[in-house]
């Protein structure tokens, strides 16, 4: 087997998922990201949850508001879900797997707050749970999903965002996934301190 090839065959298709992606998404990521803004600027807060690479996904973004993305800026409100081992490993034990994020959103969010929801399969159940959490709470959702959207596809709100990625590997699903929250951080920065 020609390994050389076989790496070609990923560089290939994550470029075509992300020329689909790009040709789809980009305008829902623009509004994607004025509403984070708006919820930003009026003291509201980004919650992001996710599974295994989509859990180093929520975590990266959140790293990138608190801390920076490329420029110089205050720190922006978010946090990730599942970065805290003991609220994880507690809820995971005392309740159900399925309620690690969804007792966290009721826990800290609030009305005019975002969930940023991340699931290349979109039928993550503790992801879902913290769907249902957030509308609970009068917050809005931006999911990022892949394949068929799966289940969290049919449970949006119209008053949610759904970026679901054109494509069926996981791995394809989650590059596109971090050039959206890369994407996403820039429109940010730039509505904030402008273009440069
Ligand atoms: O990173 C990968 C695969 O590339 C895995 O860790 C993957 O994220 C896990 O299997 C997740 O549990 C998948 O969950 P989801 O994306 O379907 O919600
Ligand atoms: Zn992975």
């Amino acid at each position: 087997m020609d390994l050389i090839e076989r790496v070609n065959g990923h560089f290939l298709e994550s470029i075509a998922a992300k020329q689909a992606s790009m040709e789809l998404l980009s305008p829902a990521v623009a509004v994607a990201a004025e509403q984070m803004v708006a919820c930003l600027m009026n003291e509201g807060k980004i919650l992001a949850c996710g599974n295994g690479g989509s859990a180093a996904d929520a975590q990266h973004f959140a790293a990138e508001m608190v801390g920076r993305f490329e420029k110089e800026r205050p720190g922006l409100a978010a946090i990730s879900l599942a970065t805290d081992s003991s609220a994880l490993t507690a809820i995971g034990n005392d309740y159900d797997f399925d309620m690690v994020f969804s007792k966290q959103v009721r826990a800290l969010g609030h009305q005019g707050d975002i969930l940023l929801a991340i699931s290349t399969s979109g039928n993550s159940a503790n992801v879902i749970e913290a769907i249902y959490a957030a509308h609970e709470r009068g917050m809005s959702v931006v999911a990022l999903t892949g394949k068929d959207g799966g289940k969290i596809g049919e449970l949006l709100s119209p008053d949610d965002l759904h970026l679901n990625v054109p494509a069926d590997r996981t791995a394809r699903i989650q590059e596109v996934h971090i050039l959206l929250i890369h994407a996403l951080c820039d429109a940010i920065d730039c509505m904030l301190l402008g273009g440069e």
